[in-house]
């Protein structure tokens, strides 16, 4: 496939297919790549738009970066080629699609599932932060399911996605931002990789919940997050309660560590193979 493809990628190599999404900076296609009959995920970057955008070299960076990156819950970017006017990056497909819209269907996800996606969550992260690469803005947007059911963290930072039943706030939702990202001055630690665990922790209870837990109106939100202010529902397990109460600590240096996510009961008790 196309990690042994000749440097020379173009646009005539792909067989392109159905849309798979639109971004406010690319359309993606379902695609394949002729030779090897290899079925990706094309995304059509226009250069006009970077440049107006002003992310061209944002693209160059996350280029770099996402090409060496290989986990099985990171979506892959295997490659990238331009022509005049535009650039395309080639992405995985994820044969299940996009995690939001599963959670919207089931409303919320049994405590098995969310678990054992929580566990994937935290081995993609522990590896994004090995590789020093953090604040994947994870939310359920952002996130896809591969053909086996497991999950794949994307970067869409830049592709704000048309509005279908997405949460429908400005510059993606306030739900998921750590109070640290709510106080100004408090820059140095916005690029702690402690952010992604808040994140993390507001993920789990929006799986077990189905909504986020500050969900509210945008003023309220912030406050609510700055106070940590949310209760988790009587139907939640004590035990998945006890991770989302250590993972949504005010001060980021009291987050439960990736390491101890992956050793908590909860996780334990639903993602260790029966012995
Ligand atoms: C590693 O991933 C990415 C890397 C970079 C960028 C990106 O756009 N960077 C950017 C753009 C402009 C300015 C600066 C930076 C985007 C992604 N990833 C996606 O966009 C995921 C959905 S597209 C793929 C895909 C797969 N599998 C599916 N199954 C169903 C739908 C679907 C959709």
């Amino acid at each position: 496939p196309l990690y042994d493809q000749p440097k020379s990628l173009h646009l005539g190599m792909f067989e392109i297919g159905k849309p798979l999404g639109k971004g406010k900076f690319g359309r993606v296609y379902l695609a394949k790549e002729r030779s090897s009959g290899f079925v990706c995920a094309l995304k059509v970057l226009h250069k006009s738009e970077l440049q107006q955008g002003g992310v061209q070299k944002q693209v160059r960076r996350e280029i770099e970066i996402q090409s060496n990156l290989r986990h099985p819950n990171v979506l892959r970017l295997y490659g990238h080629f331009h022509d005049s006017k535009r650039i395309f990056l080639i992405l995985e497909f994820a044969g299940r699609g996009e995690l939001y819209k599963h959670l919207r269907k089931e409303h919320r996800f049994p405590e098995w599932k969310a678990a054992q996606y929580i566990a994937q969550m935290a081995a993609a992260l522990k590896y994004l932060h090995k590789k020093h690469v953090m604040h994947r803005d994870i939310k359920p947007e952002n996130i896809l399911v591969g053909i086996h059911g497991e999950i794949k963290i994307s970067d869409f930072g830049w592709s704000v996605h048309a509005p279908n039943n997405r949460r429908q706030t400005m510059c993606g939702t306030l739900d998921y931002l750590p109070p640290e990202m709510l106080k100004p001055g408090s820059q140095d630690n916005y690029y702690s990789e402690k952010v992604d665990l808040w994140s993390l922790g507001v993920l789990t209870y929006e799986f077990l919940v189905g909504e986020a837990p500050f969900e509210d109106t945008p003023v309220m939100t912030q406050r609510r997050i700055a106070r940590a202010d949310m209760s988790v529902p009587s139907f939640v397990s004590p035990e998945a309660k006890d991770l989302i109460k250590r993972l949504l600590v005010l001060d980021p240096e009291k987050r439960i560590p990736l390491d101890e996510i992956q050793r908590h009961p909860w996780i334990v008790k639903h993602c260790v193979k029966d012995p």
